[in-house]
């Protein structure tokens, strides 16, 4: 894990105005999932929701905190550190609003070795009295479609509610295990804060699993509805969990100077956050790296899904399922078109970018058809959802795209050739000049039958000046001017530039007194 930049913390990407619209700050979240430190690497997307007041915000500075501390076994903190980070207060009235991650990603191994960047994000608490239906339904899903873990943080007690609330979401994932035969959400960690019932389940995941086994039993004589949840949830959710939380303790909840230092915090809420953390952080678990379609992917591809979802909600009602797989599907080419032209971008930009010197055309052009080669393989290669068609679609997106890239690069190359633009008309008339004088010469020394060649050499020169200076001037034949920039480019690097270096060098040494200098 690395070190956090000093000016690391919360930034709001989704925005709820006053009349319960929502906006993505696409600007924002792009800096975060466009961080040096993810670029490349596979994602995990660590998120916690649930009811308003909570502890959410709260919860969510113990997870910074482990994350920050680079498994150290004291990364809990020191006794009278006040808890920072994500923004938590005591009170009534609702804080959070929105979603907001954390701003830099943070680096783990998994169990290979490979590296990835994990985020944090944190939600708006739900049905407070300001926020809607939708609102909350909104987030919830974007929560859940997003992230490869979500901590859903209840109340004392998993009741019927918090179930049904994941009812439309079981809809939605039943239709996608249908379609592609791989369940839509990963982990789902039920985190029971204030759990009362010590004295009859343990807190921890062994208490957890013991309640959540005991809700999710389908009996006789059950409503339709309440079956149908129970039986979807576990075959929606690959992974399931559920983790009891013993109260924090009344100088947490009745102060209002409590800041959150830990010797204000009851002994079992610490033990039990070392139990629950580590755990919630764990590399070796299968559902940690987020996947979509069975594929594990990257933070440019979260991008990607993150926009088609908000897209989706944007109409300000409730998607229906089969709206949401559609989307998925889309989002899902859309990803593999993020990754393909950023593996082209990248590719170019190490030979041709702004820092890198002028290369002659051909060599571009080369470049370019491998590179563009080696992008479309990979957008082909790509699990993609959707079928054939809608995947032809993006790739001819994909295809104009990287067509006007390349374009691009064509142009600012040629802006790189001020030096390139003289060379040819230089190698030219210094040919010309050169061939006049030996010819002058050899006339002299009673050699004027081989003067031919040298006058055919003028003359060849002369021609193809004036070709290119037609070219360059009107515009027309530019490929014929790329050839004479190539011959001239063939002389002055084997003909002109050694003698030119040779003479250089010599006077060099003329003038310093040594013969040392290179
Ligand atoms: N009862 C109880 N209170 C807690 C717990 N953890 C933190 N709190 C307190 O709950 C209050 C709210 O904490 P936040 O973290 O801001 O809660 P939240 O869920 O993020 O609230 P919103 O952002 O408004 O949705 C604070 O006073 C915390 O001290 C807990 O486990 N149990
Ligand atoms: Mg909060």
């Amino acid at each position: 894990m690395h070190q956090q930049s000093p000016t690391a913390g919360p930034v709001q990407i989704v925005t709820i105005t006053p009349d319960h619209k929502f906006i993505l700050d696409e600007k924002k979240l792009k800096e975060i999932l466009y961080h040096r430190r993810a670029q490349g690497k596979k994602i995990s997307l660590v998120s916690i929701a649930g009811d308003f007041r909570k502890g959410k915000s709260f919860m969510l500075d113990f997870f910074l905190r482990y994350l920050r501390a680079k498994n150290q076994k004291e990364w809990i903190g020191k006794e009278s550190e006040p808890l920072k980070g994500f923004d938590w207060r005591g009170g009534a009235g609702r804080h959070t609003t929105g979603m907001i991650m954390w701003s830099e990603p943070f680096l783990m191994s998994l169990p290979n070795g490979e590296e990835i960047a994990v985020l944090l994000m944190d939600t708006q608490g739900t049905f407070d009295s300001n926020s809607t239906v939708f609102e909350n339904a909104f987030i919830f899903a974007l929560t859940l479609l997003v992230s490869s873990v979500t901590v859903y943080n209840i109340m004392h007690n998993l009741q019927e509610d918090n179930l049904q609330h994941l009812s439309f979401f079981a809809e939605y994932g039943v239709l996608a295990l249908d379609a592609y035969h791989t369940s839509p959400f990963q982990q789902l960690t039920f985190l029971v804060r204030d759990w009362q019932f010590e004295y009859e389940t343990p807190y921890g995941f062994h208490g957890g699993e013991e309640v959540l086994t005991n809700r999710l039993q389908i009996r006789p004589n059950q409503h339709h509805d309440l079956e149908l949840v129970r039986s979807r949830l576990r075959q929606c959710f690959r992974k399931v969990n559920c983790f009891l939380m013993p109260h924090p303790g009344l100088k947490v909840t009745n102060r209002r100077e409590f800041d959150g230092r830990l010797e204000d915090i009851e002994k079992d809420f610490k033990t039990q956050l070392h139990s629950f953390i580590p755990e919630l952080f764990r590399s070796d678990n299968a559902n940690f790296v987020k996947e979509i379609n069975g594929e594990q992917i990257t933070s440019t591809q979260l991008f990607e899904y993150f926009r088609t979802y908000c897209a989706v909600f944007a109409s300000g009602e409730l998607p229906s399922p089969k709206a949401m797989l559609e989307a998925t599907a889309e989002a899902n080419n859309l990803a593999a078109k993020a990754v393909s032209k950023e593996f082209y971008t990248r590719a170019m930009e190490q030979h041709c970018g702004g820092d890198r010197p002028y290369i002659h055309p051909n060599q571009l052009d080369a470049l370019h058809q491998e590179v563009h080669r080696q992008s479309i393989e990979k957008f082909r290669c790509a699990r993609k959802m959707g079928g054939e068609e809608m995947s032809q679609t993006y790739l001819q997106d994909l295809e104009n795209e990287l067509a006007e890239q390349y374009s691009n690069y064509k142009k600012h190359n040629d802006s790189k050739n001020v030096f390139a633009f003289s060379r040819t008309p230089t190698t030219f008339i210094s040919c010309m000049v050169l061939c006049y004088i030996i010819a002058g010469l050899l006339d002299a020394v009673w050699l004027g039958g081989i003067n031919f060649i040298f006058m055919f050499a003028f003359w060849l020169c002369f021609v193809l000046l004036s070709m290119w200076l037609y070219t360059k001037y009107s515009g027309d034949h530019a490929e014929i001017g790329e050839y004479i920039d190539y011959f001239a480019d063939v002389i002055w690097v084997h003909g002109f530039h050694p003698v030119y270096s040779r003479c250089i060098r010599s006077a060099m040494r003329s003038v310093l007194g040594h013969t040392k200098v290179e």
